[in-house]
């Protein structure tokens, strides 16, 4: 081999020493021939054997030449590979994903990095080898998914996918795979970097479950609850089960949260929410809606019967008396039921006809369940009807306000007139003030209403006194929505000087258990309310169990009976009881006291017997419309 390469680097001069052989060779070939020493065959012959030799010689020297070339090519080559394979090898282990190379016919692994060893758990040796999908997690809900994603992996489809592998000790990895196929001694490879999003998938679930579940009791949210619901609908429509939506509202929560503060309410509703999840079972679902609103999904066959038997465990459970800090706290609850499909197709109307059911049971008296009936649905319809009236009938000025005396029991006279309320509705006619009124205190009307009324009211005031009906105040009722209303009391004063009156013309009536039940919200507007020189009066009061503690703490200067005690204060002895307990304990607070729905005469000598300062109702007059109302005030306060 040497002596080949030897030859091979020194061609050039194989080729003088053959031509100066083979010149040598002819001359001396020559030579002999013409001394005749050979005869010209035998000459001929050597000459073609030297030719031979010669030819041989630089022939060899040539390929072995030619051979040298390639090796010297393959060593070159060798040492690209090598370099090429050392630079491929530091790339992937560099990478700070776990590399799978994998062979895409097969779905064999034929290379991996060393991060892929940590993220599976696994050596080299025993990776390579593994088909991919044997890595891939199996028995999830999403393992059609991730079949799905391998052999989109398999089939070199580049882009980036999510899936999850099984390591070494069984545990379960998320991985997102960012994948290109590429080709190599005529194979087809498929290059996954594998990175472990087990950080983001914690983070993802984090906000998922902040998203879906109420922080305080950790029970699903209302998006949550409504979502289930739609699913559980569905499947009920394909699989011809039924559904019912359990819509529970606490009663007494908003009285508990008011008086004894949010961290109380807040502990009380924790509590609440531990006992229905005990209630709660299987495939069932609670949830809180906001506030003291749970929602409770039930879905299968005969979900009536269940929900029955459920409401009735709940109920009982709920009334249970709770330990909060140092109080002993009482509940009940108003549970509404609606049922698909008899009571709606979807989760929406469902939501909507189940708490229409709750706030009828509400209505009947709490503590108890009502499933939806087109009666109540007749009711929500009317309740719809009124509240788009109500809108209208403000926009097109379609309100009257009625004018009933109150009569001062010392002198006889009429010392102020109460202003009513009146709304005929285009299509349900007559509608009392009990009907509308909680209405648009619901919906907030009650704010762009009650201004209205204070305006007419006083403006009623005003064209009185220019008529020269002096000595007479003007009586408004307002909600106490009107008072939380910061804007409320400016626009009180700046209506009542419009009109050229001042506060002390002016009485408001709120009710007695609107004022307790936000005392704390109510009581700094009440205290500017009588600054600015306006009487303050307790409506319907025996009705909102006031302590007397609590009324004084209020500056009121009088007190309204309810019309409930007068009614038969000469034959019922409870009620005469009350009616002389109320006039001794607000005179002896310094209030004024009046009572209201007195319809006999009777009524009147027993309140007059009891000390009572002034008397409203039918035995005077009924609500009249203004012009009426100014006469019999004229009547009545010129005989007097
Ligand atoms: N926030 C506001 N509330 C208002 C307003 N206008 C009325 N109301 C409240 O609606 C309730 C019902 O009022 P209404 O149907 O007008 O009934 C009043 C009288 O008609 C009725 N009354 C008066 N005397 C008698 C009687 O001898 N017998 C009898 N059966 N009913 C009688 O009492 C109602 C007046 O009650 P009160 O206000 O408690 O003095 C009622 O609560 C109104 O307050 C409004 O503009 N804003």
């Amino acid at each position: 081999m040497t002596l080949i390469i030897i030859l091979g680097k020194y061609l050039w001069l194989a080729g003088i020493l053959a031509s100066i052989v083979m010149s040598e060779v002819v001359t001396a070939a020559m030579g002999l021939l013409l001394k005749g020493e050979v005869t010209f065959d035998y000459l001929a012959t050597g000459m073609v054997a030297a030719f031979l030799v010669s030819g041989i010689v630089v022939a060899g020297t040539m390929k072995m030449e030619e051979l040298e070339r390639r090796r010297q090519e393959e060593v070159a080559k060798n040492r690209a590979l090598r370099a090429s394979e050392r630079r491929y090898r530091t790339l992937i282990e560099v990478a700070n994903d776990a590399i799978l190379v994998t062979d895409a016919e097969t779905g064999t692994l034929v290379d991996c990095n060393r991060q892929a060893e940590v993220l599976l758990g696994m050596s080299r040796n025993e990776i390579i080898g593994q088909h991919l999908s044997n890595l891939h997690e199996t028995g999830k809900d999403l393992e059609e998914a991730e079949t799905d994603c391998i052999s989109r992996l398999l089939r070199g489809k580049t882009g980036t996918i999510e899936l999850s592998l099984i390591r070494a000790d069984g545990t379960s990895i998320p991985v997102e795979v960012s994948s290109s196929a590429f080709e190599m001694d005529g194979r087809r490879y498929v290059h996954g970097a594998f990175r472990d999003i087990t950080q983001r998938r914690e983070a993802e679930d984090r906000i998922k479950h902040l998203a879906h579940h109420d922080p305080l009791t950790n029970l699903p949210n209302r998006v949550f609850l409504h979502g289930r619901l739609e699913q559980a609908v569905e499947f009920a429509r394909r699989e011809q089960k039924q559904v019912a939506v359990m819509f529970i509202d606490l009663d007494n929560f908003k009285r508990i949260n008011d008086t004894l503060g949010h961290r109380i309410g807040d502990a009380l509703l924790e509590q609440v929410a531990g006992r229905l999840t005990e209630n709660v079972h299987g495939s069932q679902v609670v949830g809180r809606l906001g506030g003291d609103e749970f929602l409770v999904v039930i879905t299968g066959n005969h979900v009536s019967t269940t929900a029955t038997a459920m409401a009735k465990r709940i109920l009982e459970s709920i009334c249970r008396p709770y330990t909060v800090e140092d109080y002993q706290l009482h509940s009940g609850a108003s549970i509404g039921i609606a049922v698909y499909p008899a009571d709606g197709n979807s989760a929406e109307t469902l939501m909507k006809h189940a708490d229409a059911a709750m706030y009828h049971a509400k209505s009947k008296g709490r503590n108890t369940f009502e499933f939806f009936s087109q009666a109540i649905n007749r009711g929500v319809r009317e309740r719809l009807e009124i509240e788009n009236g109500l809108r209208d009938a403000l926009k097109h000025g379609a309100f009257r306000l009625h004018y009933q005396p109150q009569v001062d029991l010392a002198t006889g006279s009429i010392r102020s007139v109460e202003a009513l309320l009146r709304w005929r509705h285009p299509v349900l006619g007559v509608i009392t003030p009990d009907r509308f009124i909680p209405i648009a205190e619901e919906t907030k009307l009650i704010l762009p209403l009650g201004l209205w009324v204070l305006d007419r009211a006083c403006h009623q005031l005003r064209t009185w006194r220019n008529d020269g009906i002096a000595g007479i105040r003007m009586a408004i009722n307002v909600s106490v929505k009107q008072l939380q209303d910061e804007a409320f009391f400016e626009a009180l004063g700046s209506i009542v000087e419009r009109h050229g009156l001042s506060g002390s013309d002016i009485e408001l009536e709120i009710t007695e258990s609107a004022i307790m039940e936000n005392l704390s919200r109510v009581q700094a507007i009440l205290k500017s309310l009588r600054d600015y020189g306006i009487t303050l009066s307790i409506d319907d009061f025996g009705t909102g169990y006031s302590s007397l503690g609590r009324l004084k703490l209020l500056p009121i200067q009088s007190l309204k009976i309810d019309r409930s005690f007068v009614r038969d204060i000469e034959t019922d002895q409870g009620n005469a009881k009350i009616c002389d307990g109320i006039i001794a304990l607000g005179h002896s607070l310094g209030l004024k006291i009046i009572a209201e729905g007195v319809e006999t005469a009777a009524q009147k000598v027993r309140l007059q017997d009891a000390g009572c300062d002034a008397i409203q109702g039918f035995l005077i007059a009924k609500p009249l419309p203004a012009d009426e109302a100014a006469k019999l005030i004229s009547r009545v306060n010129a005989i007097t």
